[in-house]
């Protein structure tokens, strides 16, 4: 793959500073039992946060109201101090299917996201962004290609490129590798992971795989369904925020290494194994 261009951060990064705080977000279908409840937390300027736990309890609910797509029963989520109300282009999301559109090729594909962000640009500064992130995800050779033209790997970087090249406030990914083959995965967890850090990226992400987390996370939300329990019903609720003591500068193949690798995997495992479900 040729070497990638240098990006520039996020503007403006004020890195510690809070940028997302969800309070008190709660889910119910009616007549159903509430999803999850009380759900809270708070995200800093340049973290990484991914959220793990057992389908069906309420972690794709949670990204699609901080993206604006869907709405809480209950409690709030704010951004920059401002409660999310509906979609914006200060978040980028990146969901499992790639979701582009087929009859555009992937310049154009980015482009109109990048038009939309910034409608006051020349097409020269719109190609200019556009070329900057397809070859920031290896795809420059692609770049006037179409959808159906491309594997499934590929796709995605694409998506990624576009989530990226609006440089959006916060990063919304739900499970954006989940359908990818473990090969094509790494290399692009390994992408996502070197752009993340290049451009101080604030990230809230999806996962079922433990090893990724461990990856990519400042921090490890970790989430149990709702259940029956002898007191009653208890919804869906954020158990534990697990910090990542691992050194940030990690590699995918170094990090079965590191101290600490073993005793963070064991006690998420854990967790997921006897305390994220009622059995
Ligand atoms: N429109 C809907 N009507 C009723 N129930 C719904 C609806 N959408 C989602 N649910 C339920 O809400 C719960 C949470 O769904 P959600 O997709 O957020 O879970 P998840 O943790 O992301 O699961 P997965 O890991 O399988 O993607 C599920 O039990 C689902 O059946």
């Amino acid at each position: 793959m040729p070497p990638t261009p240098p990006v520039p951060p996020v503007p403006p990064t004020d890195p510690g500073a809070t940028l997302l705080r969800v309070e008190g977000l709660a889910k119910a279908y009616v007549p159903a039992k509430p999803v999850f409840a009380d759900v809270s937390f708070t995200m800093q300027r340049g973290e990484f946060v991914c959220i793990i736990g057992h389908s069906g309890c309420g972690k794709t609910t949670i990204l699609n109201v901080l993206a604006g797509l869907d709405t809480a029963t209950g409690g709030h989520a704010f951004m920059d101090g401002r409660e999310i109300v509906g979609p914006s282009l200060t978040r980028g999301v990146v969901f499992q299917s790639h979701a582009l559109m087929p009859w555009l090729t992937v310049r154009k594909n980015i482009a109109f996201a990048v038009e939309s962000r910034w409608p006051d640009w020349s097409r020269k500064q719109v190609d200019q962004q556009v070329v900057r992130f397809v070859e920031l995800v290896g795809l420059g050779a692609a770049i006037d290609k179409k959808p159906s033209q491309l594997s499934g790997g590929m796709k995605q970087r694409v998506g990624i490129a576009r989530a990226f090249a609006i440089q959006p406030r916060m990063l919304l990914l739900d499970e954006p590798f989940g359908a990818l083959d473990a090969l094509t995965r790494g290399t692009i967890q390994d992408e996502l992971m070197r752009i993340v850090r290049q451009t101080q990226q604030t990230v809230f992400m999806i996962t079922h795989d433990v090893d990724e987390a461990i990856l990519l996370a400042d921090r490890i939300l970790l989430m149990r369904n709702g259940s029956e329990t002898s007191s009653g019903y208890l919804p869906g609720n954020i158990a534990e925020s697990v910090a990542n003591p691992l050194p940030r500068e990690r590699t995918r193949a170094g990090l079965h290494h590191l101290d600490g690798y073993y005793a963070l995997r064991n006690h998420i495992v854990d967790f997921l194994v006897t305390r994220a479900k009622a059995t």
